[in-house]
């Protein structure tokens, strides 16, 4: 059924697992996710940026709008880094139940002033509102203090930005990044940064730029003719800490890609005579329902739909 992200975060909070907002641009991911959470009975958010409204338009939106409804367990859909007001009612007018209001790259008083207009027309329709807080940038760990406040969620502001918002629930900056390559190795997480914060923030938190680029899905997108440096992403151990110190909703969108796309190049590597598109992206599509399954297992959501 199709509801609120705060209706599903608010739960995932309180009973300290995570719900899994996985990006979709297309049919078969979409397909996928809805089919993976409806198997292991999770709840789930479907996730479109921007580029994805503008890849897919209305055919794309109301596929997905559509399909959260009929699903069998709850379900939000959600704008993902809505840059503008004007984008942000597109979603509103498409239906969607959640909305993100990026402006963490502007200055605080901006950020809260575009979050509060966002936080009151989307309320006016019953839409919750997913804000940020903070720089998402890979750091190293040695990186001076001041210069971790200048790019990290600093945690007293997050109190204040909360009360003065209205916002439902903050995705905030510890350390990760968006992408194939999150730092050398291990990526370090700011965990008593994240704790600091959920005190002061009763609000779910949301984790972006939170996959994991396993290593043996990077060695099969490159034996299947793919091209990647060096990458790393979040260490599984890394985001159940962070789950238990409050965070509820884990974007994950790359891992997606990379398992889809290694699985087209495989499949068309092995059939060179194929060119029933079906054949390609089927398989494809299996490939990123493990992923988002093995995802779900991950952050805990699995059987609380
Ligand atoms: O934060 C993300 C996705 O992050 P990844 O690149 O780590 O999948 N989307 O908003
Ligand atoms: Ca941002
Ligand atoms: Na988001
Ligand atoms: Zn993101």
């Amino acid at each position: 059924m199709l509801v609120t992200g705060l209706e599903i975060l608010r739960k995932a909070r309180a009973e300290g697992y995570g719900v899994g907002a996985f990006n979709t641009n297309n049919m078969e991911f979409t397909q996928a996710i809805l089919e993976a959470a409806e198997e292991i009975k999770s709840p789930v958010i479907l996730a479109l940026s921007e580029g994805a409204m503008k890849y897919g338009g209305r055919a794309l939106t109301r596929m997905v709008v559509a399909l959260a409804q009929e699903a069998r367990v709850p379900v939000a859909v959600h704008l993902d880094h809505g840059s503008s007001y004007e984008s942000v009612l597109k979603a509103l007018r498409e239906g969607f139940t959640s909305v993100m209001i990026d402006k963490s790259h502007e200055d605080f008083e901006t950020n809260v002033r575009e979050t509060k207009r966002v936080v009151e027309a989307a309320h006016a329709v019953g839409v919750t509102v997913e804000a940020e807080l903070g720089r998402l940038a890979g750091i190293e760990e040695h990186v001076a203090v001041d210069e971790k406040d200048a790019l990290l969620t600093n945690p007293e502001e997050a109190r204040i930005f909360m009360e003065r918002t209205g916002a439902d629930y903050l995705a905030v900056a510890i350390g990760t990044s968006h992408g194939a390559y999150k730092g050398k190795g291990r990526p370090f997480i700011d965990h008593p940064r994240l704790a600091r914060i959920a005190e002061l923030v009763p609000a779910p938190l949301v984790l972006h730029g939170a996959s994991a680029v396993p290593q043996e899905l990077v060695e099969r997108f490159r034996a299947a003719g793919g091209e990647i440096g060096e990458a790393s992403g979040i260490h599984p151990e890394d985001i159940k800490k962070a789950i238990s110190l409050g965070i509820a909703k884990i974007n994950t969108d790359t891992d997606l890609r990379l398992a889809f796309t290694a699985l087209v190049r495989e499949t068309l590597g092995k059939n060179p005579k194929e060119f029933d598109p079906r054949k390609y992206l089927g398989p494809a599509r299996e490939a990123v329902k493990e992923v988002v399954k093995s995802r779900m297992e991950l952050f805990g959501s699995v059987g609380r739909a």
